[in-house]
């Protein structure tokens, strides 16, 4: 939609005056992305008639997003060579960090309207423009001239790309290209992609190179000592198997978020008590030493005596946090204190991950845990009807109805997915004094992924609920748990069929698990214990050891990269910065076929 030419300048002024006025005016006149910016823009009571943005001093140039793309943008500017094109880089917020123009003209007025560096272009502040609409979809925006909220830049053309970090897929920042509204052209938002993807494959070298210096620093401190070693950067989590055994979910939350303090301080060691009540030391060595890092090297020591922790192992387990949802691992926990946080804000939001991982699970038990009086209703989106989005509707509008979750909206085509919008947008001025609660599962991995770009502006948070590879722990709480379900108690596992199911990959995830678990009650074993000869066959066939996290984390980074190079194996370990021999190796070791 984005892409679509405007409509001419002078339909979309008269447009723009009928809209600031409260009058009707064609809707033909206005592209639909660029009116729901101006309605989300009237809604914060922005100013039309001005510009008024937050400014900060020093914007953070030593920082990985301005350190990679800062030789792309030098590159692009001596390419543009003199012509009236602003390029910009700002952070997620909307933070100008870079600007480089050669025309001193525009470079004059871009300082009058204040698109420099230290200002905020957010939409939330500067209303309707190609770097905070960009940022507020998700996608790529052009907005040209009279589409601006703010008259000031109505001499302006943007064409805004947000910059997607190539290993989390967050957005980490935005690149726009500015100009004159008179010289304005379709290859603006062009080139603005081809740089955003530049700058993503800087980024993917870059943070190769960082990842692998803090995964030898981690290595080496392994090998040093035989405390509780861990590594963070700002996606990965690395710890050795002492910690794994001795650090809970919550302690390990706990020893991370001192260790930021500690790198935010520059403090080099801290003594602190964990929500366990064990006491330890927790020594940070920043990585790449003496830099601004966000990453690090920990090394966490008991402190009084070693029977602390002995004592902890033993202590009752944590509560789950959410009813009818088992798992106590870091990622799981993390993950389902976020989706009851949103619950609890009235954040609508988009449960994201792999079939079968637990998403609607999730959703289901965040509304238990906050809603006992009201319902919960599911829809779900595969083969949808024409009636769809009224179906939708009639939820929102019910007031029995508190949260209401829409299933698989990746199965959705271009035409409901609108219809959908519309309907959340009409239902949530319908029930403004008690708005329901909405949260959309997204199955990823399938090869049909819509450009959700517009209906993400009405879900400000998505959770990526981790496949159940990365949480394998869980497995050991998961199979009494559907066991009992199943069986009604009488069935448990042995260790060694235990042992096997966490070595499995669980390309299904739970679901997948909870399968196996019915299969086996149905026709295997009603009660006693399920021995290696009872899991199916598929099941008891590897003879693979299991897998840590750390190496599960690599495997599916190897996975990603051969499916990003199209299966060629040299390219691969290039993009990963590994050698090619590496790469052979660990593709055999894994068992990537
Ligand atoms: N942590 C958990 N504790 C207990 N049960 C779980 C957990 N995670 C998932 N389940 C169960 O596993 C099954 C699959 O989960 P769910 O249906 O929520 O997956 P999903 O991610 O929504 O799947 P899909 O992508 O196929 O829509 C369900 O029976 C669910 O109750």
């Amino acid at each position: 939609m984005d892409e679509v030419e405007p409509v001419s300048g002078r339909r979309t002024a008269q447009a723009r005056l009928s809209f600031l006025t409260f009058d009707a005016f064609p809707v033909g006149d206005v592209r639909r992305p660029v009116l729901a910016s101006w309605v989300r823009s009237r809604r914060r009571n922005l100013p039309a008639d001005r510009i008024d943005l937050p400014y900060v001093a020093d914007p953070d140039l030593d920082q990985p997003l301005a350190r990679s793309a800062t030789p792309v943008l030098r590159r692009l500017r001596e390419h543009l060579d003199g012509q009236p094109i602003s390029v910009i880089l700002t952070e997620r917020n909307g933070l100008v960090l870079r600007r480089l123009t050669a025309d001193t003209q525009l470079s004059r007025h871009l300082d009058q309207v204040h698109l420099a560096p230290g200002f905020s272009y957010s939409e939330q502040f500067a209303g309707t423009n190609g770097i905070g609409t960009a940022l507020e979809r998700g996608g790529p925006m052009h907005v040209f001239g009279h589409e601006h909220y703010a008259e000031d830049l109505e001499d302006l053309a943007c064409a805004g790309v947000p910059i997607k970090h190539p290993v989390s897929g967050k957005i980490v920042g935005a690149i726009d290209l500015t100009c004159w509204r008179k010289d304005a052209g379709s290859l603006l938002i062009t080139l603005a992609k081809t740089t955003a993807d530049q700058i993503r494959a800087a980024l993917m070298s870059d943070s190769s190179a960082r990842e692998l210096e803090l995964l030898q620093e981690y290595l080496q401190a392994g090998r040093r000592s035989s405390d509780m070693v861990l590594a963070f950067a700002d996606d990965l989590l690395l710890m050795n198997a002492t910690a794994k055994q001795n650090l809970d979910g919550s302690d390990q939350a706990a020893v991370l978020a001192h260790a930021t303090e500690m790198l935010a301080e520059a403090r080099a060691v801290a003594l602190v008590e964990l929500p366990s009540g064990s006491r330890v030391r927790i020594s940070c060595r920043p990585v790449p030493e003496g830099a601004r890092a966000t990453a690090a090297v920990l090394q966490v020591t008991p402190q009084a005596s070693g029977l602390d922790l002995a004592v902890s192992a033993h202590r009752p387990p944590p509560r789950p946090d959410l009813p009818g949802i088992v798992g106590r691992s870091g990622p799981w926990l993390a993950c389902s204190r976020e989706v009851d946080n949103a619950y609890r804000s009235g954040n609508w939001i988009v449960l994201s991950g792999e079939a079968g991982s637990g998403k609607l699970a999730l959703a289901r038990a965040a509304h238990r845990q906050n809603s006992r009086t009201r319902s919960l209703r599911v829809l779900d989106a595969t083969d949808a009807a024409d009636d769809f989005a009224d179906d939708v509707e009639a939820e929102l509008t019910d007031d029995i109805v508190r949260s209401l979750v829409i299933r698989h909206v990746e199965r959705l085509g271009q035409i409901r997915l609108d219809e959908l919008i519309g309907a959340l947008y009409s239902s949530r001025e319908r029930r403004l004094s008690d708005p329901p609660w909405v949260a959309l599962t997204l199955t990823t991995g399938g090869s049909n992924q819509p450009d959700l770009g517009e209906l993400l502006t009405l879900f400000p948070l998505t959770v990526d609920v981790p496949p159940l590879r990365h949480h394998i722990d869980d497995v050991r709480e998961l199979v009494p748990f559907f066991l009992s379900q199943l069986s009604h108690g009488d069935l448990s596992c042995s260790p060694e069929a235990m042992q096997q199911l966490l070595r499995s990959a669980w390309p299904g995830n739970t679901a997948e698990l909870r399968q196996v678990m019915k299969q086996i009650v149905q026709h295997r074993r009603r009660t006693g214990v399920i021995v290696l000869a009872d899991l199916p066959a598929d099941h008891q066939a590897t003879s693979r050891r299991s897998l840590s996290q750390l190496e599960a984390l690599e495997r599916d980074a190897i996975i990603r990269s051969l499916l990003d190079n199209n299966g060629n194996r040299s390219d691969a370990a290039r993009a990963l910065g590994m050698s090619r021999a590496t790469i052979y190796r660990k593709i055999h070791d894994y068992g990537i076929r």
